[in-house]
Order: C-alpha cells, then structure tokens, then sequence
C-alpha cells in the first residue's frame, strides 16, 4: 500500500479512511472549502490531525517521520508559487532529481529533455514566480514529475492551463507509473484519468459509482 488512512480527523473533516494501493490513482472531488487541500496537506504532515497515518510502508506517528517519506512524495500545491524555490526554471525542474541523485549534469540534462517534452525550453532561463499563472504551474508540475516519486500528490493540476497544455498534462498523469492522488473539480477529466473516484464531505470520504454523474 502506497497510502493507508485510518479514522482521520482535522479542523475540517472527521474520521477519513483510504487505501491507496501502489501504483493506483484516485480522484478526489469535493465542494469548496470542505477540506480536499487539507487532506493532501495532512498526508505530507502539515496539519495536525488524529487518527493513523501510514505512507510506503511507514507509520507516522510524529513531525520527523514525515521527513523521511518527501523523496518519494511529489506534491504539486494549489498555489504553484508556494513551491518555488529556485531562481531559474531549469534548476526548479531539476530540484527534485538533484536531491535524490546527487547527480546535477544528469539532473540538469533530465530537466531539458522535459522542458522539450512541454514545449516550453524557452523558460528555461526565466524566474519562477515571475512565469504567468499557467506557465508556473507547467513548471510546478514538471519539478514534481522529473523525479518519478512514488506517488504524486496532485491539487488541481489543469488550473490555469491552455488545451494543449491540459492535454499534454492529463496525458503525463494517465501514463504515470505511480501512485497518484488527484484533487479535482472536473469529474469528466477525473473519470478519464482515474478508476476510483471519492467525493469529501465533513464526515468522510464516499466512493462514488461509475453510474454517478454529479458530484
Ligand atoms: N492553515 C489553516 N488553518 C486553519 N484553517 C484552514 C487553514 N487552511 C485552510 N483552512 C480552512 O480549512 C477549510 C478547508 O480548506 P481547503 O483549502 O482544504 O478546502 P478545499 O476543499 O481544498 O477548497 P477549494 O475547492 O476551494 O480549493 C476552509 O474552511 C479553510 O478556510
């Protein structure tokens, strides 16, 4: 199991469970403000919550634990500038990879054929936070991808973005070999990329049926 969540409750939402099996993706739908960010801040140790975690195997039980899971967990933030922390979208990109492989001219030489791969090898040299809203979350997304974690925590990944560029993305993801949790509010774009499909609400996670329509 990629992700188990046992009797979770936050400020926003009480007794979750979930299951996410290597290399499973599952959407996860919701009102606004009923606590889907939350949720993926939760499974990264960044809200105080009760009830079991357990990620790759491991329990989480205090702040450290979590340390040891963020090479392996990918999370792409609703607000891509909360992630930025480079000053050139090339390193951004290559970030990840660098940490886990100690590697830079490999790290560096992976982040341009991405970029490529995007159509986007014209940012290379340009200032994250400075990029427009759908450019940075491109980049976000690629800083999150390039290093192939074990799973990927995803908020809302096509905000922002243009149709090819939606395209391009919705492709990446359906193709990932990973675990994948998926926030999203497009239950069309959810079907297309995820078997299971939750719907949050406060007192927990509901699965909905191929046959539901609404959300
Ligand atoms: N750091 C925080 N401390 C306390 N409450 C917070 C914090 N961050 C968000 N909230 C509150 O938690 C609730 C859930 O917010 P969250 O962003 O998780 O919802 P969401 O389902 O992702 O919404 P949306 O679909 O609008 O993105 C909201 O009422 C919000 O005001």
């Amino acid at each position: 199991m990629s992700i188990i969540l046992n009797n979770i409750k936050t400020h926003c939402f009480k007794d979750i469970n979930l299951e996410l099996k290597d290399n499973e993706k599952i959407a996860i739908l919701g009102e606004n403000g009923v606590g889907k960010t939350t949720l993926l801040r939760t499974i990264l140790g960044l809200v105080d919550f009760e009830g079991q975690i357990d990620i790759l195997q491991k329990s989480m039980k205090v702040e450290k634990d979590f340390n040891s899971i963020y090479s392996e967990v990918a999370y792409l933030f609703q607000d891509s500038d909360d992630s930025f922390l480079t000053s050139s979208v090339l390193e951004e990109i290559a970030f990840n990879l660098y940490n886990k492989t100690d590697n830079y001219d490999f790290s560096i030489k992976k982040a341009l054929e991405l970029l490529e791969e995007f159509n986007i090898s014209q940012l290379k040299e340009k200032i994250p936070i400075k990029l427009s809203g759908g450019q940075k979350r491109v980049v976000a997304f690629c800083a999150c991808i390039l290093s192939n974690p074990k799973i990927l925590l995803l908020d809302e990944p096509l905000n922002d973005l243009d149709e090819k560029m939606k395209k391009r993305v919705e492709e990446k993801i359906l193709l990932y070999k990973g675990s994948v949790v998926l926030i999203a509010h497009d239950l069309e774009f959810a079907k297309r990329v995820c078997k299971k499909i939750y719907r949050l609400e406060k007192d927990g996670l509901i699965l909905l049926k191929a046959e539901d329509e609404k959300i």
